[in-house]
């Protein structure tokens, strides 16, 4: 029985390396499907973890239609029983419905994956779409960390580690490693974006890497633990 699963966690707890490890998995037992992205960071039409690992995929604009992908490889003698869709928080709600129709209709296995709130904790439509359709919903094991070492459950955009509250809800980016803002600053120039995921308490509190470290982390930890 065909089902749409929704893998989901937050940025860099390792979406993406289960995405590929779920086609390498049907694909070795004679399954076949196809690998679907949008705006990877490493570039167009490619799935890639940090791990190293990636993989050719089809590149979902606003125009894709999954029903139509599933239909015309069918048509052309394509057995297709399964989709993997990696960073579904891009897609357009009314996309995530045609997901839901793959599998309800045509059949097909669909394993997504994606980020559910964006750096201001707003759910992307396209993964509340995704949590109110999807037959199961998992959270994945490798939990990220805050600074401070509780579960990361929040995604914060920064600006040279200090976080930011305004800005486009799409932005492409990374995660920097605890010590590397500087690095990316001279790297990447003054004004780095990039993303840290912090726990709900710091993402209140705006509360990053970067400024504990300026107002001694080991105090705040000290308070926190009050
Ligand atoms: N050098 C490394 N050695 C082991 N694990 C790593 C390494 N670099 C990254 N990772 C793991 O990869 C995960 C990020 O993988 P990725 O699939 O890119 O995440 P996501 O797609 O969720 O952003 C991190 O949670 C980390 O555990
Ligand atoms: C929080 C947040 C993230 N993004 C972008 C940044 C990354 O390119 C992806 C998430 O990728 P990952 O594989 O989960 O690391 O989403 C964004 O555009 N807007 C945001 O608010």
């Amino acid at each position: 029985m065909a089902e749409l699963v929704f893998f989901t966690g937050t940025m860099d707890c390792g979406k993406s390396t289960l995405a590929l490890q779920t086609d390498w998995t049907h694909r070795s037992r004679g399954r076949e499907g196809v690998l679907f992205t949008r705006t990877d960071r490493a570039g167009t039409a490619t799935v890639s973890s940090r791990l190293g690992l990636a993989a050719p995929a089809e590149e979902v604009t606003d125009t894709t239609d999954f029903e139509a992908e599933v239909a015309v490889r069918r048509v052309h003698g394509r057995t297709v029983d399964y989709l993997i869709c990696d960073e579904v928080q891009f897609y357009r709600p009314e996309q995530v419905e045609q997901l839901a129709r793959v599998v309800d209709d045509l059949g097909a296995d669909v394993f997504a994956f994606g980020i559910v709130t964006d750096f201001r904790t707003r759910l992307f439509p396209g993964s509340a779409r995704m949590v109110e359709l999807a037959d199961r919903i998992r959270f994945l094991q490798v939990e990220a960390l805050c600074w401070c070492g509780r579960r990361a459950t929040h995604n914060a955009r920064t600006v040279d580690g200090l976080m930011v509250t305004e800005g486009e809800q799409i932005v492409v980016g990374d995660v920097e490693p605890l010590g590397a803002v500087a690095d990316a600053a001279e790297r990447d120039g003054v004004g780095t974006v990039g993303y840290e995921t912090l726990c709900r308490r710091h993402h209140r509190q705006h509360l990053t890497a970067r400024r504990a470290g300026d107002a001694g982390a080991a105090d705040i930890r000290r308070d926190d633990a009050r």
